[in-house]
């Protein structure tokens, strides 16, 4: 019998097609997940809710935990405890949530006083945890940055958290393939930041929902390992669930002798394996998109969505030339939050401040590559205007800096040297913008209020953002750096070169301790889970009553439920903080004229938003809790909105809730999905399919893992 022809297959075709571990008949898929990171923010309601279904962490080997938003960057040297340490009630919270749970549930952590904490996106590369080929998943929507390892890297909402952490598999529907191919020669000063600001904004944020982007071409092909994780990091802000580049030799020199890449003839088998993670030729991609490496040049963002990019060498745009109107308002809307005129040169804006860090960009290159625009300018300071600080990505990271000088280089030119951690990139720690202020960041979302209540953002890479720190105003790197600046590893003499692996001297991870008590639920016969948690989302057919418009562009996540929000270790009571910004004067707390304020939309039970690219950005499942509590009578009256919906008193939220509805389905298809905030997420852990759960999981999930043993070592 001839071979069968299997069909071209995309790099996102082979990885999935490699991980499936069930097909429902409509095509919902059960996915093996390889790898889970965990962070404080999105995992103690996952935790609570396999505590309360009496089950284990199905994989703790394959899990990895530690704390990065909530933490503030101020030294460690004194450092006892998080009780002592972490000031905010609730951020301490939720801190302490997660290292009760670690040890409860027996996952390996990385807490304060381990030089290997950091920002999930940053530890799970260094250690190798993050590998070529696999599943990786985290309740954090830049889980796309570990696609740089040729890996299918997404975000996930909490209750998807909970299912991996019982299952080790998750409920996923495929999602298209994208590919951006950047070919030529980049020009001298623009880096991999500039590369994705610029594909953001060609093809906006919105651009790849609903796919898988495939970065392409020479120019990610000459990128280190670090520069391409920058670029698959901001793959969710150009809406893509993840994006990927293909393993190849920089791939494999990054990760050999890691603690946790394969060792011996377990490394040549994973190698051999890892070539085949290519895309055929001939594989078809619904979306396919070009752009000319020379027309790059160092990229900025004027406004409030990562979309809103310039040249460094262009304008802030100008409403009156905008013929749509919905994007005419974006604008206006944008300019005035920013507090810019129409026009503005972008090399005229002074800023306040200057964050270097965030996942995007705090690794050793990052630093190295604003270190060297110091160098470059003799007698550097920090103009007297800014405030600038770096914060490193993980305790190696900073270790490594130091041991090049980095940090002298630094704190000499007068900016803050601080520990690693997310910090200003979302300021859920004291690391904030006062109202008003304005900072050249080199983080990845420049939403209003994003790094503090009224800040301004404008992103940009680290070589950028050194160089606004030092002129106080937004300018072109290159002005400052002459011939020398350059997209790779510096060649400036002053900075002494080191090997990361030199400080990777923690080899092994410590091994889980047994978990208590907590026992999987044996199958039923009919292969149900016998757990005794209910569904808590009952599906509805009809849904009536009032319907709030909201008529806007790229709602974002974090106009939906701001930062202060998330910091709640349950699922309740959100309901006061939907909107939150919009509906209260920040200034003054008094009710806006914000659409959920006036009547009759005051008592509406479903939000119908007409703006494309609702709910974009994070992976806080906590938007799609706080849109499922619906407002009431100003917050006053128990009535229920249509008095045909069982509404009830929320007692934390103080707000009527109703039951057994899930608007946020209606309001906002696509981003419930992007936040897997739907049913399906907990019927697979407790109800109908929770057969499948447990069918897939303790039968096919570990089938799916031995079979990939010998190729990628799990
Ligand atoms: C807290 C977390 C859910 C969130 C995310 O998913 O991105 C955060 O990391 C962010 O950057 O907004
Ligand atoms: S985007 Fe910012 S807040 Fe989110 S994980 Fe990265 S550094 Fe942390």
């Amino acid at each position: 019998m001839p071979a069968a022809v299997l069909p071209p297959r995309t790099l996102y075709d082979k990885i999935w097609d490699d991980h499936v571990v069930d097909v429902q008949d409509d095509g919902t898929t059960l996915l093996y997940i390889d790898r889970h990171l965990v962070h404080e923010v999105t995992s103690p309601q996952a935790f609570a809710g396999l505590e309360q279904a009496g089950r284990k962490v199905r994989r703790p080997d394959c899990t990895l935990a530690t704390v990065d938003h909530n933490i503030p960057t101020t030294s460690r040297k004194t450092y006892k405890s998080i009780k002592t340490f972490v000031d905010e009630p609730e951020s301490r919270g939720q801190c302490e949530a997660l290292e009760e749970n670690v040890k409860k549930f027996g996952v390996t952590y990385f807490g304060l006083s381990d030089r290997r904490q950091g920002i999930v996106h940053v530890i799970g590369p260094e250690q190798g945890f993050t590998l070529p080929g696999i599943t990786c998943v985290c309740g954090d929507s830049h889980t796309s940055t570990h696609g740089a390892f040729g890996a299918l890297a997404f975000g996930i909402g909490t209750s998807e958290v909970e299912h991996v952490l019982a299952t080790q598999t998750i409920l996923q529907r495929k999602a298209k393939n994208m590919r951006v191919t950047v070919e030529g020669e980049l020009h001298e000063g623009v880096t991999s930041k500039d590369v994705i600001l610029y594909i953001i904004g060609v093809i906006g944020t919105a651009g790849g929902t609903g796919c898988v982007i495939e970065y392409a071409g020479s120019v990610f092909r000459n990128f280190s390992m670090e520069a391409r994780m920058s670029v698959c990091n901001m793959s969710i802000e150009g809406g893509a669930r993840a994006g990927m580049v293909a393993p190849d030799e920089v791939t494999f020199a990054y990760l050999k002798d890691r603690p946790l890449s394969p060792k011996g003839e377990e490394w040549d088998r994973a190698v051999a394996y890892w070539k085949s993670l290519r895309t055929d030729e001939g594989a078809k991609f619904d979306i396919d998109i070009s752009i000319r490496a020379e027309d790059i040049v160092p990229t900025v963002t004027w406004g409030t969505s990562p979309q809103d990019v310039a040249p460094i060498t262009g304008n802030v745009p100008d409403p009156a030339n905008i013929t749509d109107a919905m994007k005419k308002n974006g604008v206006e809307r944008s300019l005035k939050y920013m507090n810019l005129a129409p026009g503005t040169r972008m090399e005229d804006i002074k800023i306040d401040k200057v964050f270097i860090g965030s996942c995007t960009n705090s690794r050793i290159e990052d630093l190295r590559s604003a270190a060297k625009v110091i160098l470059a300018v003799k007698d550097a300071k920090v103009a007297d205007t800014v405030n600038a600080m770096v914060v490193p990505g993980s305790g190696l990271v900073k270790q490594q800096a130091e041991a090049e000088g980095l940090d002298v280089i630094f704190k000499r030119a007068g900016f803050d040297w601080r520990e690693a951690g997310c910090s200003m990139c979302l300021g859920m720690n004291p690391d904030q913008l006062k109202p008003g202020e304005r900072c050249a960041s080199t983080s990845n979302r420049n939403f209003e209020g994003r790094q503090g209540p009224g800040g301004r953002t404008h992103l940009c890479s680290p070589a950028m953002a050194a160089a606004a720190a030092l002129t106080g105003h937004l300018v072109d790197v290159r002005k400052l750096m002459g011939g020398a600046a350059t997209t790779g590893v510096t060649s400036v003499e002053q900075i002494k070169l080191t090997n990361s692996k030199d400080y990777l001297t923690d080899t092994v991870l410590p091994p889980p301790a047994a978990q208590p008590g907590a026992e999987l639920h044996p199958a039923s016969g009919k292969g149900e889970a016998a757990g005794p948690v209910p569904s808590n989302v009952t599906p509805f057919k009809v849904l009536k009553g009032i319907t709030a418009p909201l008529h806007m562009p790229n709602v974002d996540t974090d106009m939906i439920i701001p930062k202060q929000f998330l910091k709640t270790i349950k699922r309740t009571g959100l309901g006061q903080a939907l909107f939150h910004t919009l509906r209260r004067d920040p200034a003054t707390g008094e009710l806006t004229d914000f659409v959920l304020n006036k009547q009759p939309y005051d008592k509406a039970v479903i939000l119908v938003c007409d703006g494309p690219n609702f709910g974009c950005g994070s992976s806080r499942e906590h938007a799609a809790w706080s849109l499922y509590v619906v407002p009431l009578q100003g917050y006053k009256d128990g009535a229920c909105a249509d008095g045909g919906q069982d509404g009830l008193w929320d007692p934390v939220g103080d707000r009527a809730v109703v039951r057994g509805h899930l608007p946020v389905q209606l309001a906002a298809e696509r981003a419930s999905a992007r936040q897997a905030a739907g049913g399906a997420v907990h019927c697979a852990v407790r109800g109908r399919g929770g057969g499948r759960g447990a069918r897939g999981g303790p039968g096919g999930a570990s089938g799916a893992a031995a079979g990939r043993a010998g190729r990628v070592p799990v």
